[in-house]
């Protein structure tokens, strides 16, 4: 564990742990955030000014609060430094960082020229320019190495469609054929076609699998008339043995495409071989699709995923979080998934988001730092502060871990924390003098003495007003400044 000697230094260091650990996987996270800044650049600087300095810049994460990114040389360095730090600190701060800090690193001349495949998507909101001709026959899509089974969590609103997908994958053109998921978007249709597709690869691995969106599937077909190569096109669909064809509901309003589909579907149905199709809507809500389509579609079996409810999210952002080791209070996760309640994408998007936030701002994670990261984006919420929040966050600042300010050590740095974390529940929360007993094992004469005791303090002696003034504005989520004190 690192330690550093001397008194404010070492809390600063040792204070922030948790967070740090956060921090391992930060390229993962920051791309979200990187890629979010990236547009917001965009629009405003011109186009040239961005293919010129932004383009080959490399994001490499954030480290102690600072989004550090990679530039060609010195000279980019000292160019970003003067034109480009402003901006790129209110672009953080649109994404609610309220200290932003940006720092440049010169990468070495070989990273430099790679392109890694962390390296985040164009922005969303500034579409890369498309090219006028249909995606290439390569337009196949390759498994999600992320979409396994092991990592979906089922629960009520998707049990029927999993457990399908599981035989289907443990039986594969026996069991349901063709098998149809349909549900809203973001759902997780995708996630369980995938999850077929690694667990027929992993037992089987002569096998061909191939996952394709509708929309690849008709850009592949139009390429193939145009360049006279339909033998080509057949064979690559019609001998595989496990067709995953994404989005089926695109294929309404195209006859020739639906015509092509036809076929293959009957050549593989014919020799056992399995297809999974994925949908917003049941096959009959599928405006202007062939009758006969459409009753193929209904031969095997139709199964649907809802919304998940409440208990579902949390597992969901819990496996998501231990995935990326980021150490996140099980209550955070709970007011998260409070908050987004229809959509898994959104959901995970979410949990990003408040990593981000943390990180950015330096702060360890709270109910409120959560709220406060999420108030952007969705209807902002009253959070009410809990007896384990308070503990939490005393812990962090006084640098110990919660059980030890509950136990009953009486030692003088502990004796403090304890009040102090009396002190703040009594002021923050409803709970009695002896509810707040009960949570530290004693009784409510000890809380009484330990609020009159950091009341006497409060004044007196400035470390402790600091510390308490900082952690009462964290808990309410006013930590405006930054929060190294
Ligand atoms: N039950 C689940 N457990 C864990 N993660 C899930 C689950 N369901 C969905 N996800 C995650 O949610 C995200 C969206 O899922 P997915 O892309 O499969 O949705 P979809 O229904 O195919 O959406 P769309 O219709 O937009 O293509 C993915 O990151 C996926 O891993």
């Amino acid at each position: 564990m690192e330690r550093r000697e001397g008194g404010r230094e070492e809390r600063a260091v040792i204070c922030w742990l948790p967070l740090k650990s956060a921090l391992r996987e930060v390229r993962l996270i920051s791309q979200e955030i990187w890629s979010d800044v990236l547009g917001y650049v965009r629009k405003n600087i011109t186009e040239v000014e961005y293919h010129t300095w932004f383009a080959p810049v490399k994001n490499l994460g954030v480290q102690d609060g600072s989004l550090v990114l990679g530039v060609r040389n010195s000279f980019a360095q000292e160019w970003f430094r003067k034109n480009y730090l402003k901006l790129l600190e209110d672009a953080l701060r649109s994404l609610g960082a309220q200290n932003p800090q940006v720092s440049f690193q010169v990468l070495p001349a070989a990273q430099d020229a790679l392109l890694l495949p962390s390296d985040p998507p164009p922005p969303p909101s500034v579409p890369a320019p498309r090219a006028s001709a249909p995606a290439p026959m390569e337009s196949r899509k390759v498994l999600n190495p992320k979409y396994t089974f092991e990592n979906f969590v089922v629960g009520p609103n998707n049990n029927l469609a999993h457990a399908a997908a599981l035989a289907v994958a443990e039986s594969p053109g026996k069991a349901y054929n063709p098998l149809f998921i349909y549900g809203d978007v973001g759902l997780g249709k995708t996630h369980l076609m995938h999850a077929v597709g690694h667990y027929m690869l992993e037992r089987f691995p002569g096998k061909r699998v191939e996952y394709v969106s509708t929309e690849s599937f008709t850009n592949d077909l139009i390429n193939a008339i145009r360049d006279d190569k339909m033998t080509q096109f057949r064979n690559r669909y019609r001998s595989v043995d496990l067709l995953l064809v994404d989005d089926i509901q695109f294929l309404a309003g195209k006859e020739r495409t639906q015509e092509e589909f036809f076929h293959t579907f009957n050549a593989l149905y014919e020799s056992h071989k399995q297809i999974i199709l994925s949908s917003d809507r049941p096959p009959k809500d599928i405006q202007t699709l062939e009758g006969r389509l459409r009753s193929r579609f209904e031969w095997g079996l139709i199964t649907d995923i809802q919304s998940p409810e409440y208990e579902t999210r949390v597992a969901i952002l819990k496996m998501n979080a231990e995935h990326n080791r980021i150490d996140i209070p099980q209550e955070v996760l709970e007011l998260i998934a409070r908050q987004v309640t229809s959509n898994i994408r959104e959901l995970e998007g979410a949990l990003m988001r408040v990593v981000a936030f943390s990180s950015l701002n330096n702060v360890p994670f709270s109910r409120a730092v959560a709220a406060k990261a999420l108030s952007n984006v969705f209807a902002p919420q009253e959070v009410k502060v809990e007896m384990m929040d308070v503990l939490r966050q005393v812990a962090a600042q006084f640098n110990m871990p919660p059980d030890v300010i509950r136990g009953s050590g009486r030692v003088r740095e502990v004796v403090q924390a304890r009040q102090v974390a009396q002190y703040l529940i009594r002021e923050l929360t409803d709970h009695s003098l002896p509810e707040i007993g009960q949570f530290f094992g004693r009784d409510h004469s000890t809380v009484m003495h330990a609020i009159s005791k950091v009341s006497e303090q409060m004044g007196k002696d400035s470390e402790l007003t600091a510390a308490v003034d900082l952690l009462r504005r964290r808990m309410k989520g006013q930590d405006d400044e930054d929060s190294d004190a």
